[in-house]
């Protein structure tokens, strides 16, 4: 079942929520509303669920206008951060508890709820603890149970905020992983919360980042990652090395700092955002790149070595890192203390208002310029 949301507005006394928020939700598929605390994300949710209702604007299910429909009639299933299950119920009993509670005309038998009961269990991978009380269990197990609890009725749309949020690194790992295979084999059209990029470039099919309200952008993960069309996109979405400056002579230059900008560029500020795999390190200044960085830190735990670097001679407000794999690591052995050069591959260059960067490749030094993409 898709869902439209169509030009939704919502404020709270004088605060404006919601801005004239307008997406579509393909059917079947892990949409991820990302955003800063604060963005209107669970606002989002809760209008679509009907537990909120919005000032202006619609919410369409498979084209059908629910606005005024009641929560109780959407037909979708929760799965809150802190939604705790019944107490003095078992796991089964949690589970069948939504089956039991429907009307008489819609409830299923008792064996058939049993069945289903039986069924859920299974594919929450917790047969085993279905006499369990909630206090029995562990955080992610309670998670799973909650989420077993909100598909009984079949909904038609899952809606989840923040599920994971309360439970340890490596048990929302786990349950990310998990969650992501139910929906690949079952493709209930899911909505899920999260300011976690990590978590939201990992589990979803498409990504809403939202600001103030609004959406930025809405895309694939990967595309997402390639290409943000703003920079709050830019830095919200993993670290960003910046250099920002001045451009002259078909150079951004800053300090002791400059990086080549082949093309006719006007002179005006700039900022060049580079992603940590986006550039390399050199022992010497390359000839379209003199970015002094001393290093201040490396670590190596993960598949890669980061390095944080800090500059020399010319300013930036965050730490630069770069990634480098240990093969490179080993060979080079870069140490702390050490004068590096950065030398940027693919960089994204804001200038002036326009809010949408211009990707520059330094691979086609080949012809001698930079290429604009
Ligand atoms: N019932 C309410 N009354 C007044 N203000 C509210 C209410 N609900 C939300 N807000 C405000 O609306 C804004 C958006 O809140 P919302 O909970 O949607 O943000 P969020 O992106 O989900 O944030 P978080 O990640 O912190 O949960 C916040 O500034 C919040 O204080």
């Amino acid at each position: 079942m898709s869902i439209t949301i169509d030009r939704i507005s919502k404020t709270f006394g004088r605060f404006q929520a919601l801005r004239d928020v307008a997406l579509e939700i393909p059917e079947g598929k892990l949409t991820a509303l990302l955003g800063p605390s604060g963005s209107g994300k669970t606002t989002l949710l809760r209008i679509i669920a009907g537990l909120e209702s919005s000032d202006s604007g619609r919410i369409l299910f498979g084209g059908e206008d629910v606005s005024s429909l009641h929560v109780r009639n959407r037909n979708i299933g929760f799965v809150f951060q802190h939604y705790a299950l019944f107490r003095h119920l078992t796991v089964a009993e949690n589970i069948a508890f939504g089956l039991e509670s429907l009307p008489r005309r819609q409830r299923p038998s008792k064996p058939e709820i049993r069945q289903r009961v039986a069924k859920l269990l299974e594919m929450i991978q917790l047969p085993q603890l279905a006499d369990r009380y909630p206090a029995q269990l562990s955080g992610g197990q309670k998670q799973r149970v909650a989420l077993a609890r909100a598909l009984a009725t079949q909904p038609r749309i899952l809606l989840l905020d923040e599920p994971f949020g309360a439970l340890d690194a490596k048990v929302r790992k786990d349950l990310r992983r998990w969650l992501r295979a139910l929906h690949d084999e079952f493709h209930f059209t899911s909505i899920f919360v999260t300011h976690d990029q990590e978590e939201a470039l990992e589990l979803s099919d498409q990504v809403v980042v939202m600001s103030q309200g609004q959406v930025e952008q809405v895309n694939t993960p990967t595309e997402l990652y390639a290409k943000p069309e703003s920079r709050f996109v830019f830095d919200f979405l993993g670290h960003v090395n910046v250099l920002s400056g001045v451009v002259r002579g078909q150079k951004l230059v800053q300090g002791d700092a400059w990086v080549s900008l082949p093309g006719n560029r006007s002179e005006q500020e700039a900022q060049l955002y580079l992603r940590p795999h986006e550039v390399h390190l050199a022992r010497a200044p390359d000839a379209h790149a003199r970015l002094p960085l001393r290093i201040d830190a490396v670590s190596l735990i993960g598949s890669e070595v980061r390095i944080e670097l800090v500059p020399e001679g010319w300013q930036s407000n965050e730490i630069w890192e770069v990634g480098m794999s240990h093969n490179e690591f080993a060979r080079q052995n870069p140490s702390r203390g050490e004068l590096w050069y950065g030398v940027p591959d693919i960089g994204h260059l804001f200038s002036g208002d326009n809010g949408q960067p211009k990707t520059v490749d330094w691979h086609c030094r080949d012809v001698a310029k930079a290429c604009n993409i």
